[in-house]
């Protein structure tokens, strides 16, 4: 192990996001709703081998980036290559080493080195790497047409869809997320650097807060709306409801994923100058929760249950009939349920004098098919559609966790 490799892992850090936070030694205290405070330790590396892949139930970190790849060779051997050395290197970088034989700094000066740096010094950060697999790369070029899943059939159109071809789909991706930018774009960049080549960057997209709880222990975040987003997730703890709709059973489509998720990405671009002159009681009834508290309609606290039936003082329905959340919730959409694990979005100008802003919604589940697809469905009478429009879209099979040192990203697929 390299001098760099010691300094990165020894780093304080210091997270950002949802509550107020504290920088400790190696972590960082976030206020909880109850006032307790709650340590993240960003120091602590996320281990990269395990069942599942890390990035869907480990803990929501603070920032992302998240890149679609298309494969630019036709040959079987690069792409097995591709993803064994891949995840070498996703194995480095989530443990706190830079990637490769001899880093950033300890290789030969005549050479470029194994490693691009700009993560040198920093701590892990938490990071995790999660690949995922585009029903295009099942076209027939790499000879994997008939172990293509099922549940990865194209999704259907929706109403409002504008999407750009542009920022949408992709043969691979991969989701960084960490507690600091640099280290989810070292990441990338350093993804994107050994597949040189092989791999081409079709889109990607940058993500500074996330918009999600996957923990009972993490602070509900805000998207750009403003509101509470991820209050009534599925959450690590909620193992069944993690089995039943999140994970792959065995007999479940092929046997390679066993054990892993479908992905679903949209880019939802905001028109927030529109949403920024709503009345706050519009605002509430648009989403169907208080803005302060997050809490339903007819109730005070965040984590109340929702009554759908619970009637205002002016005998109407407390949720209104077109609410986002009526209309998401599981008993509304033929019994879906998904794992939300997004990001805020702010990229510049739209030429018009509006922020292009917005979530990068992610979630993850069993088969879009009885996840995303019917809650998605239900959302096209969402009063939310005002205000939003889906420009990006994105569909990967996530393969299971990588078992140990030697094993890769989908090995199971070329097995
Ligand atoms: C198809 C799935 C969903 C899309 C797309 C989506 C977009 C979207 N959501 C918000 C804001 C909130 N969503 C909330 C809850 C919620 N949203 C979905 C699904 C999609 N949202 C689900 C399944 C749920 C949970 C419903 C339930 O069971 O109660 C909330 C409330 C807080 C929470 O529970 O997380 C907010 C706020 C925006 C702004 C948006 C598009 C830009
Ligand atoms: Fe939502």
């Amino acid at each position: 192990m390299g001098e760099s490799n010691i300094s990165r892992r020894t780093m304080l850090g210091l997270v950002g996001g949802a509550g107020v936070a504290v920088g400790v030694a190696g972590t960082s205290l976030a206020l909880g709703p109850s006032g307790v405070a709650q340590a993240a330790d960003v120091s602590a590396p996320i281990s990269f081998y395990g069942t599942h892949q890390a990035g869907i139930t480990t803990p929501a970190q603070d920032r992302l980036h998240f890149a679609s790849f298309d494969l630019i060779t036709k040959s079987r051997d690069d792409l097995i290559a591709l993803l064994r050395a891949w995840s070498a290197a996703a194995a480095q970088m989530t443990a706190g080493h830079p990637a490769g034989a001899t880093g950033a700094v300890d290789g030969h000066p005549a050479a470029p080195p194994d490693d691009t740096g700009e993560a040198l010094d920093l701590p892990p950060g938490g990071l995790t790497l999660t690949i995922g697999f585009g029903p295009s790369m099942f076209d027939g070029r790499f000879g994997l047409a008939d172990r293509k899943p099922a549940a990865l059939a194209e999704l259907p159109h929706f109403v409002g869809d504008a999407l750009r071809p542009e920022i949408s789909d992709g043969d691979l991706c991969v989701q960084a997320c960490a507690y600091d930018p640099q280290v989810a774009v070292h990441a990338i960049r350093n993804l994107a650097r050994i597949g040189f080549g092989k791999v081409s960057v079709r889109w990607s997209q940058l993500g500074f807060g996330r918009t999600s709880a996957t923990t009972r222990d993490q602070v509900t975040p805000r998207n750009m709306m403003g509101f509470k987003d991820g209050t009534n997730n599925i959450k690590a703890e909620d193992t069944q409801l993690l089995d039943e709709h999140v994970w792959v059973p065995q007999g479940d489509g092929p046997a390679w994923m066993t054990g892993g998720s479908y992905m679903v990405t949209r880019r939802i671009r905001m028109t927030i100058e529109t949403w920024d002159r709503t009345s706050l009681a519009e605002q509430e009834g648009v989403i169907g929760r208080t803005k302060k508290a997050g809490a339903p309609m007819h109730a005070t606290g965040e984590f109340d249950e929702l009554d759908f039936e619970a009637k205002g003082p002016d005998g109407k329905p407390a949720t209104p009939m077109d609410a986002h959340v009526r209309l998401a919730h599981h008993t509304q959409a033929k019994g879906a349920r998904i794992l939300r694990r997004g990001y805020n979005f702010a990229d510049g100008s739209d030429g018009l004098g509006r922020l292009d802003a917005g979530l990068f919604f992610i979630a993850y589940q069993r088969d879009p098919r009885t996840g995303f697809v019917p809650i998605q469905q239900n959302l096209g009478g969402d009063a939310l559609n005002e205000y939003i429009r889906h420009v990006g879209s994105g569909l990967f099979a996530c393969p299971p966790g990588v078992a140990g040192p030697g094993g890769f990203w989908g090995e199971g697929l070329f097995a």
